[in-house]
């Protein structure tokens, strides 16, 4: 089970997200998310995360650059600078998109879809570039960004579905995900959760405290 902490924006944060056993940290890097970071900041703080890491038995987590619909130059540029291991896309990038993107670059490719019905659903096939994919809620028409909006979608929706692997996504806190993956039992193509405003104070404020329960709640889970 993979346990992704998104938007992880200063080294405490890392710390708790590594000493609490996270799979995959997310940095966002779009400049209109209160957890934007700049490419520089996040191969600074990947670099804390592999040293932090190393220091503990375990394995440690995977670095994650969240882009939307990125140009070539800036995927480089993310390659080049914080040489991460994953690549997240959260923007309208097509199958086609990805598919070039993974014949590019040597990197695991995480594609999000919002899901408000069964043909969003239907549409995680179609991304045959992505080796992983992630379901998250559809943005409200006037959100700011296309995710990390802290929104749910109906879990059931992905029951008994035949579907890729998958991240669940949106909305998922302490309290909910342990109930989010009962209501997901059996299907055998759910990777792990991934969380971003469950784990926050305010917009961008991430607490460790509630960074430590996530993953505490999704792995008793
Ligand atoms: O988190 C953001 O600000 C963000 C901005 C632009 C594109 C994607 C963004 N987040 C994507 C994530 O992977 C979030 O973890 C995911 O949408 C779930 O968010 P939440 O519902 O807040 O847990």
């Amino acid at each position: 089970m993979l346990v992704k902490i998104c938007g992880v924006k200063d080294s405490a944060i890392v710390d708790a997200a590594v000493d609490a056993g996270a799979s995959l940290l997310g940095f966002v890097h779009f400049p209109r998310s209160p957890r934007h970071v700049e490419l520089e900041e996040a191969a600074g703080l990947a670099a804390h995360a592999r040293a932090r890491a190393a220091g503990r038995d375990g394995a440690r987590p995977q670095v994650v650059v969240l882009t939307v619909d990125p140009d070539d130059d800036l995927l480089a540029r993310i390659m080049t600078t914080v040489r991460p291991e994953w690549i997240q896309l959260h923007g309208g990038e097509t199958p086609a998109r990805v598919a070039r993107i993974a014949e590019n670059h040597d990197v695991g490719l995480i594609k999000a879809i919002g899901v408000s019905g069964p043909g969003d659903i239907a549409r995680a096939l179609d991304y045959d570039g992505a080796d992983l994919m992630l379901l998250d809620a559809r943005p409200p028409k006037d959100a700011t960004r296309p995710g990390g909006n802290g929104l749910a979608f109906d879990w059931d929706l992905a029951r008994g579905r035949r579907l890729p692997p998958f991240l669940l996504s949106g909305g998922l806190t302490p309290e909910n995900v342990g109930e989010a993956l009962a209501r997901l039992a059996g299907q055998d193509a759910l990777a792990g959760v991934d969380v971003s405003s469950g784990v926050e104070s305010a917009p961008g404020v991430k607490s460790p405290a509630l960074v430590e329960a996530f993953v505490r709640a999704a792995r008793r889970a």
